[in-house]
């Protein structure tokens, strides 16, 4: 579904992203992982259409991404960053209802009951229905962050590139927004690639772990194979302790002791 081959990033002389090869089948939940700096949000940028390779290519679909269309890609592709260039004083129902834009057919087609309907049924889903009427300027930065994941999700991509989604919530709220992500991938048979830190939510959440680290794929394989003590040591210079619980490993972080 997407494929991505001998690709290469850099910015001026600094290579960023040294022969990337990858391949995601669709359905699947697949986590980029890596210390800070190792490459991830330029390889999101990348698949994004963002930035362009300086060699190789991304497949989606089995058309290389630069041949798409603006907005043949953006009905694919939902995207949830972490932060936003809204910055506009809008209802949070406004800043739904012009997601749903790019499926009209032409700019003098208005939104119909039914988008209203649509975005009414989401918004129950993800329990943001109390915040449809305030201004998106007035949210805390978890209640912006599900505003954010709705908005990508009514234009019904069939895959969805998330950038630390639940970096504002709390464990409560950020588990319920993968569980709703996971059932999606079931419901709707979307993919969904996020980059996460919680090694434990990647654990909870994805059936693939991508490791980048200096711009380069560590490894690429089950959530099962790669989240190991010896791996995580390489990765993040981390000592561990794994504990299976229901058989998912859990990453229980030790203090060094000097
Ligand atoms: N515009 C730019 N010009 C030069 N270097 C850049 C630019 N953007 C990013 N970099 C560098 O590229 C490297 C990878 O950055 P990137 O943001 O992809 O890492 P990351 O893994 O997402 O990091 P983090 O976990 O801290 O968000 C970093 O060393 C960063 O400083």
């Amino acid at each position: 579904m997407l494929e991505i081959k001998n690709l290469n990033f850099s910015y001026n002389e600094k290579i960023l992203l040294e022969n990337i090869n990858i391949n995601i089948k669709s359905q699947t939940f697949v986590g980029i992982l890596g210390p800070n700096g190792s490459g991830k949000s330029t390889l999101l940028k990348l698949m994004l259409k963002n930035l362009a390779p300086k060699t190789g290519e991304i497949i989606l679909f089995n058309k290389n991404i630069k041949d798409f269309q603006l907005k043949e890609f953006a009905k694919i592709c939902g995207f949830v960053p972490q932060n936003s260039e809204l910055k506009t004083p809008l209802k949070v129902l406004d800043v739904l209802l012009m997601s749903k834009y790019i499926h009209l057919k032409n700019s003098f087609n208005t939104y119909s009951k039914k988008d209203i309907l649509e975005i009414q049924e989401l918004a129950q889903m993800i329990k943001i229905n109390e915040l449809l009427q305030r201004d998106v300027l007035s949210l805390s930065g978890g209640e912006f962050q599900k505003i954010l994941l709705a908005r990508a999700l009514l234009k019904q991509p069939k895959i969805l590139f998330l950038d630390e989604p639940t970096s504002a919530l709390d464990l409560n709220h950020a588990i319920e927004l993968l569980n709703f992500c996971e059932t999606l991938i079931q419901k709707q048979k979307i993919t969904i690639i996020a980059i996460l830190h919680d090694l434990n939510l990647a654990s909870l959440f994805c059936n693939k772990l991508l490791f980048l680290k200096k711009g380069k794929v560590r490894y690429f394989g089950t959530t099962k194979e790669l989240l190991k003590q010896e791996i995580l040591k390489e990765i993040y210079n981390l000592n561990c302790k794994i504990i299976y619980e229901n058989s998912k490993p859990y990453i229980l972080a030790l203090k060094e002791i000097k």
